[in-house]
């Protein structure tokens, strides 16, 4: 991220935009929800695994008005918001997120934890990454911690970020999306096993949606 690129947010009235859409919200405690997702782009982390690569470079998005995007989303049906990326918490979210709560939308954020929570946010989806680990804030205010799990050692990894989140906070395990076949059958048995895990499959890529 460049500092010219910081300079056209002007505070978060801007956002560099990847794409917005109405759909069903395919992970994690909301799946099954319609929900209205903006995509911000630009990410601190860099999975492997990423299934959204295609945001990474914010310079090839455009700073674009929040109020276009809120108008958007205000003309819909749409009751709940999912703010994600690439990296949404790299932005001062208090303008959008201000202006989403005055119609009245309710706001999530996926999140990997790297940067503070900004705005006013109803629901936080954590899902820390190894290379760069959650802020212990985001892991406190986390209400649903999802971690993916590429290979079996992945879930002593969610152990270590299960045991800093607050009590009311929800656990899953999410397959990383390629190694579907061979992580399921691990983490059915280990829900079984330790049942204050749930497993979060997303659903929107068997639906063929967005
Ligand atoms: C694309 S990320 C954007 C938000 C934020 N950067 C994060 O990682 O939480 C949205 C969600 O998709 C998950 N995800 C990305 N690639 C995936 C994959 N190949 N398989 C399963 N989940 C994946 C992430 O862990 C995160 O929960
Ligand atoms: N339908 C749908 N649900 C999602 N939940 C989290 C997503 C994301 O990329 O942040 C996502 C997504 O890309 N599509
Ligand atoms: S942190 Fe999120 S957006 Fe960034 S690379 Fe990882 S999964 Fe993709
Ligand atoms: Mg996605």
């Amino acid at each position: 991220m460049t500092n010219e690129i910081y300079d056209l947010l002007d505070g978060g009235r801007l956002l560099p935009l990847v794409e917005d859409f109405y759909t069903i919200q395919g992970e994690g405690y909301h799946a099954g929800k319609p929900a209205y997702f903006i995509r911000l782009g630009g990410c601190d982390v860099g999975c492997r695994w990423c299934d959204a690569k295609f945001t990474w470079n914010a310079k090839l998005y455009p700073p674009t008005p929040i109020r276009d995007i809120v108008e958007r989303a205000a003309s819909l049906p749409a009751q709940a918001i999912v703010i994600t990326g690439g990296e949404p918490t790299l932005y001062p979210l208090e303008p959008l997120t201000a202006s989403l709560k005055d119609r009245g939308l309710e706001i999530f954020i996926e999140t990997s934890g790297t940067n503070p929570l900004s705005g006013r946010i109803d629901w936080v989806c954590l899902s820390p990454k190894r290379q760069q680990p959650p802020l212990p804030e985001v892991l406190a205010r986390a209400d649903e911690l999802k971690v993916i799990i590429e290979t079996p050692d992945d879930i002593r990894w969610a152990e270590e970020n299960a045991s800093h989140v607050s009590g009311h906070c929800r656990l899953y395990l999410q397959p990383e999306w390629s190694r579907y076949r061979e992580i399921v059958p691990v983490l059915v048995e280990y829900a079984k096993a330790n049942p204050r895990w749930n497993i979060s499959i997303q659903n929107h890529k068997f639906m063929h949606i967005p």
